[in-house]
């Protein structure tokens, strides 16, 4: 059944750019309508762009910090790596703070934090070459959970996902859009399911329009009408992305997630996570530990600057919730797939 998947073809879009001297991120809060991308000349522009959602997705905000590090670095001097460090850190601190759930933003700051201790003179090389290392490494990534994913799913398949976690949020191919993808271009997904995503409309806005861009047509549904199409035996996957997994395989991810988890137990549809080593946290043990961001609760107020609540409302918006390990039937990372995740399986593919 597996077919050489044509990858380029999944790649047109690409939301982060680095030209050598500034940092060009496609401004997510204007698709699917406006094409645009703003220009980050510093570290703090990217920072205030991962908290404003022009950049977003789990993988895609700790590439942009990555590169936002190397931004920081044109504004130092230091003799060395050690002494870059100690500069660089309010930057870098600042660049942390923008956003409290995905794990791929600290990870990222960690992996550059790593590669400055023992860099010598040619540091700011060496930090360039690491932000590009992290980029490329997830495109790879995705391309093998792509693969890995789609292996699971019988061919005559329908699939439903949530959110956006494609190449919008990644620095290609995406992750689980990376397993529809290639699941589509194997001929094992006849139909693709894709939920809106309220409030922000990741699904609506930014995941209809990159499968478009593939020539795949997804069939958008409420976020309110998912229980009822698995309950008409129509999907067969919930395929997801995730911001962090915790040591015992609980799954942090987009809000509306734990509640597709739920309706797929209890349909017996199967769930599975798609998300890089990057997204894995084995220093949180369990999904009770992890900060739920919750962003203004404006977003729920209107959509595309037109209000649509009553004046005067009161709104809660956590952007974040958790599936338990126990609702979660695979987790596919490019190490391998992880069935019936917990924390033993978690131990015997990450290490403690
Ligand atoms: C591969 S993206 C992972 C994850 O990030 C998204 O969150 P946001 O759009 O708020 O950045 C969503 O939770 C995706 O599933």
């Amino acid at each position: 059944m597996t077919t050489s998947i044509d990858f380029d073809r999944y790649d047109r879009v690409r939301p982060i750019r680095w030209t050598g001297e500034a940092l060009e991120l496609l401004d997510q809060r204007k698709l699917p309508f406006t094409v645009e991308y703003v220009r980050c000349d510093d570290s703090d522009a990217v920072a205030a762009a991962i908290h404003a959602l022009t950049v977003r997705g789990a993988p895609a905000i700790g590439i942009a910090a990555a590169w936002g590090v190397v931004l920081a670095a044109r504004a130092i001097e230091a003799a060395d790596g050690a002494e870059a460090a100690a500069r660089l850190d309010p930057a870098m601190q600042r660049l942390n703070a923008a956003r409290p759930t995905a794990v791929n933003l600290a990870w990222a700051l960690a992996r550059m934090r790593r590669v400055l201790a023992v860099a010598g003179h040619d540091w700011r090389n060496v930090l360039e070459r690491e932000a590009q290392a992290i980029a490329d490494e997830d495109l790879a990534a995705n391309r093998r959970m792509g693969a890995l994913g789609a292996a699971l799913i019988v061919p005559g398949s329908g699939v439903l996902t949530h959110c956006n976690t494609g190449s919008l949020a990644t620095a290609g191919f995406g992750t689980a859009l990376g397993v529809i993808r290639a699941g589509v271009a194997e001929g094992r997904i006849d139909q693709v399911f894709a939920g809106e995503t309220r409030p922000w409309l990741q699904g609506a806005r930014l995941t209809v329009w990159e499968l478009q861009q593939d020539g795949i047509a997804p069939t958008l549904i409420a976020d309110a009408a998912a229980s009822h199409l698995m309950k008409t035996g129509k999907v067969q996957w919930v395929v997801v992305g995730a911001d962090r997994i915790c040591a015992n395989g609980d799954v942090a991810n987009k809000i509306g997630t734990y509640q597709l988890a739920i309706a797929a137990r209890h349909h017996g549809v199967k769930f599975m996570v798609a998300a890089p080593s990057s997204t894995v946290d084995m220093a949180t043990a369990s999904g009770d530990q992890i900060h739920i961001e919750e962003r203004d609760p404006g977003e729920l107020f209107g959509v595309g600057g037109v209000r649509t609540a009553a004046q005067d409302v009161g709104a809660w918006n956590p952007v974040f919730d958790v599936t338990p390990h126990e609702l979660i039937d695979a987790i596919v990372t490019e190490r391998g797939v992880i069935e019936r995740p917990d924390a033993t399986a978690m131990r015997a593919a990450f290490g403690d």
